[in-house]
């Protein structure tokens, strides 16, 4: 990944091809039956988009099993470097969306999220304004997700309503590209994005070089694929009354909606495994990469230190709080480290114990606020469901389960993106006799229960969220200034 100020792009000539070639290839020489595969499905990482040359679709009609994708697509992309999620070098892009079809909430009231910075339409209308001649050369344009699945199928697969829920273009209650927002992307776009499906729809069979080149059936169908996080909600079988918190490199929180009313704050996406839900979707750019930055400074680089300083540590941290916001945070739109002792004054610096258990609980504080500010309810009952790669620390799991004062459960498998993909393929194979998700997965394991809050952390805790709130927004109003 290649990064400047600001912008984050993937350079796609090498990586993802090659690496679907790498691993295709591995699980073919470790012995893998894919005979027996009978579906696929996948999901990428959210608001990446991929520009394939014009001529493109016909390659992929074409490959060649005896050579690889990473060969075969070889100059296939009109724009070499694809921005990714971290990138938020639109405001510009944004600022024009919102004016052009009537303001942030407007914008929110249509595609399910105000004009943010990372989402695809404001990604493509920097590319058509920046480097036109790259948007005229492109034939269509991709997310993660569908790129991947085109890969799998050998031409151009759609776009799925969820992940499409996340580029400021779709109309997420009509399930269509809302025209005003193209209008004020770029010229000819929809002709680039094409038709939209439903996630769990079957975008045709498996490539044939897939089938002679690994031994897939002939049969095997493409699912259309989706982003990371409906990937997860699918992996986790949310419920409603559910919270997921995945803990990745970002770090989402998750629910499962019926009756979406969107604001200018977070992201409200159709739901990818029930046709008529939605999920509601926050998103904070400060997550693993902060937790890790925290580990290397005060716990020497080793997870076990941090887990054994925050179980060490009082709960509620003495009424320290701190607010790190490495990076530009998506919620809210602030910078800086910002900490305060328990009388709410401005202190440079907690001792290295201080710090690791302030950093955890301030991420947690942060998560349940701003849930709470979408209108979520903690009730008896709630679960906390938690994935992605911190989900494996117990200590962790505490904090958040302190903080939400509910139980935390999780999966066998942290990766809960790729095990709901994989659920996912199976529905898409039954989807259209109406069988529903939940049916279609009953047989899955259930979440597992990793842990309950300690015995009165909800009294510490209730002061602390209301302080953490009224302290985000004072470092919201300064950063302004
Ligand atoms: N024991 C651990 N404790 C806390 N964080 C961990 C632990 N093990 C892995 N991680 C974090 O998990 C992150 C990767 O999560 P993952 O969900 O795979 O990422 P992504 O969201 O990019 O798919 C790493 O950046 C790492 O910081
Ligand atoms: O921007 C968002 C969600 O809106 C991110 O959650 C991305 O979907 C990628 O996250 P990681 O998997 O890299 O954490």
């Amino acid at each position: 990944m290649a990064t400047s100020t600001d912008s984050f792009y993937l350079g796609f000539d090498f990586s993802t091809q090659q690496a679907l070639d790498l691993i295709l290839g591995k699980m073919k020489n470790a012995g893998f039956d894919f005979s027996r595969v009978k579906a696929l499905s996948g999901s990428g990482q959210q608001h990446g988009s991929v520009y394939w040359r014009k001529g493109t679709n016909q390659v992929l009609r074409d490959l060649h099993p005896g050579k690889s994708l990473h060969e075969l697509l070889k100059g296939g992309f009109a724009v070499s470097d694809s921005p990714v999620w971290m990138d938020s070098s639109t405001t510009e892009q944004c600022q024009y969306l919102e004016t052009a079809v009537g303001g942030a909430q407007r914008v929110a009231d249509i595609t399910g999220s105000r004009a943010y910075e990372r989402f695809t339409g404001n990604q493509i209308a920097k590319i058509y304004k920046a480097q036109p001649e790259k948007y005229e050369d492109t034939e269509r344009i991709s997310l993660v997700s569908s790129f991947a699945a085109s890969l799998f199928l050998g031409s151009y697969a759609a776009i799925d309503y969820s992940d499409g829920s996340g580029m400021n273009l779709m109309d997420i209650f009509s399930k269509q590209w809302a025209d005003s927002c193209l209008e004020a992307t770029a010229p000819h776009l929809e002709e680039r994005l094409g038709a939209l499906v439903h996630s769990s729809a079957v975008l045709g069979l498996l490539s044939p070089y897939h089938v002679t080149r690994y031994g897939f059936p002939e049969d095997c169908k493409v699912v259309a694929f989706t982003g990371d996080n409906p990937g997860s909600l699918a992996g986790m079988r949310l419920q409603e009354g559910d919270i997921a918190v995945s803990l990745g490199t970002s770090d989402t929180v998750f629910l499962w909606i019926k009756e979406p009313r969107p604001t200018v704050e977070g992201h409200i996406f159709c739901n990818p495994v029930d046709r008529p839900s939605y999920m509601a979707l926050i998103c904070y750019k400060n997550g693993s990469l902060t937790r890790e930055r925290i580990r290397n400074k005060c716990a020497g680089g080793s997870w076990e230190v941090f887990s054994s300083v925050l179980r060490t540590t009082p709960i509620g941290n003495d009424g320290n709080i701190g607010i790190y916001f490495d990076a530009m945070e998506i919620t809210p739109s602030a910078v800086g480290v910002h900490r305060f002792d328990k009388d709410n004054t401005k202190v440079a610096g907690f001792s290295a114990q201080g710090e690791i258990r302030a950093l955890v609980e301030g991420q947690f504080l942060a998560k349940r606020v701003h849930a709470e500010k979408l209108g979520y309810k903690i009730i008896p009952g709630t679960r906390v469901l938690a994935t992605g790669g911190a989900s494996s620390n117990k200590d962790i799991l505490q904090v958040l389960s302190d903080v939400f004062d509910a139980p935390v459960y999780t999966i066998d498998v942290a990766n809960s993106a790729c095990l709901g993909c994989g659920y996912r393929a199976l529905q898409g194979l039954v989807a259209e006799s109406g069988v529903s998700f939940a049916e279609t997965v009953r047989k899955a394991p259930e979440p597992q229960l990793a842990v309950t809050p300690t015995p009165g952390a909800d009294k510490v805790f209730a002061p602390l969220l209301r302080r953490y709130a009224e302290l985000e927004e004072r470092v919201l109003q300064e950063s302004k200034q």
